[in-house]
């Protein structure tokens, strides 16, 4: 077991709290009782994904794994928006320096993330296009809240998901929903998610998500962690590995992709018409 005595629980409680303190764009919380952890991501006002948010999520999948966390439920602050996915003005005339960092981050996380030896939720309070329907399917069960829309929408904006991403949408709706969703880049609505299988079930309340989180969490309780995260590890690992191998190969070429004029361009009328920020000129 992950927390043999109480004694052991307080003191991870006590550093995730402490650790908490130090992060403003992810704030993490452990339930006492169960050992959950709840990481709230809370950057203002979309948690759209830049690489000082990518940073603090990367850091904190670090620290619950190094602490032997006994279940995560990912959240948001808001209660409109889970991620609006990666940041569209740090995409737009980016730094070739920070989109490589940024891209490098992004796939840290989904491998901590992914890959997580514990059990993992995500709680979809709001809207979770592109990065943020990246972050729920990396997770292992998606509760979604009603009125919101979730997808991976990429194809809209000018690019495609990476094979990764792909692949974790395929694993989730299988590979002829996945076919249609990414090359549309269709975004369901939370009945239609559930339809198809995006998400797993639908609640009406964050309060009743977060039961439902912790009653999927709580499934696991009489399974050894070693054996539940042997057996993930078993199921998520070649996707992992193949990452992995090309983890820089994919940064270059994202760079190379992005700082493209043809993307940039294609980028700048998708933030027109869709953002009701506009770009300066
Ligand atoms: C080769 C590359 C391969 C793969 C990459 C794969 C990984 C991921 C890619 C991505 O994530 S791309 C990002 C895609 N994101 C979107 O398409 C979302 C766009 N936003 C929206 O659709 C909506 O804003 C919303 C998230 C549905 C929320 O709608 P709502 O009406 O509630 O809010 P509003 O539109 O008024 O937005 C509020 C505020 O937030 C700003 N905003 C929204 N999204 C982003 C974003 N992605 N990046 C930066 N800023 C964003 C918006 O401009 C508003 O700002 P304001 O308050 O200052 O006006």
């Amino acid at each position: 077991m992950a927390f043999r005595t109480a004694r052991n629980l307080a003191y991870f409680s006590n550093y995730i709290r402490n650790y908490s303190t130090n992060g403003p764009l992810v704030n993490v919380t452990v339930n006492e009782k169960s050992g959950f952890a709840t990481a709230t991501l809370q950057r203002p006002s979309v948690n759209s994904l830049n690489l000082e948010l990518l940073t603090e999520i990367s850091h904190t999948l670090q620290q619950l794994e190094k602490n032997k966390c006994r279940g995560l439920i990912l959240t948001s602050a808001s209660n409109k928006v889970f991620s609006a996915g990666l940041d569209l003005f740090e995409l737009h005339k980016p730094n070739a320096d920070k989109i490589k960092q940024m891209w490098s981050t992004l796939q840290e996380v989904w491998i901590k993330l992914y890959g997580s030896s514990y059990p993992t939720v995500a709680v979809v309070n709001g809207h979770a296009p592109a990065g943020g329907c990246m972050l729920a399917l990396s997770c292992e069960y998606r509760v979604m809240l009603n009125n919101f829309i979730i997808g991976l929408n990429e194809a809209q904006i000018g690019f495609s998901a990476p094979m990764w991403l792909i692949d974790g949408m395929r694993n989730t709706i299988g590979s002829r929903q996945a076919e249609f969703a990414l090359t549309a880049g269709t975004l369901f609505k939370t009945e239609e998610a559930l339809k198809i299988g995006l998400v797993d079930e639908v609640a009406q309340s964050k309060e009743e998500a977060i039961e439902k989180a912790e009653k999927f969490l709580n499934k696991f309780a009489k399974i050894p962690p070693h054996a539940r995260s042997m057996t993930k590890a078993a199921l998520r690992g070649a996707n992992i590995q193949a990452l992995v191998r090309n983890k820089d190969e994919e940064v270059r070429s994202y760079v190379d992709f992005v700082t493209d004029s043809q993307f940039q361009d294609s980028l700048g009328e998708f933030i027109e018409l869709n953002l009701k920020q506009k770009l300066s000129k």
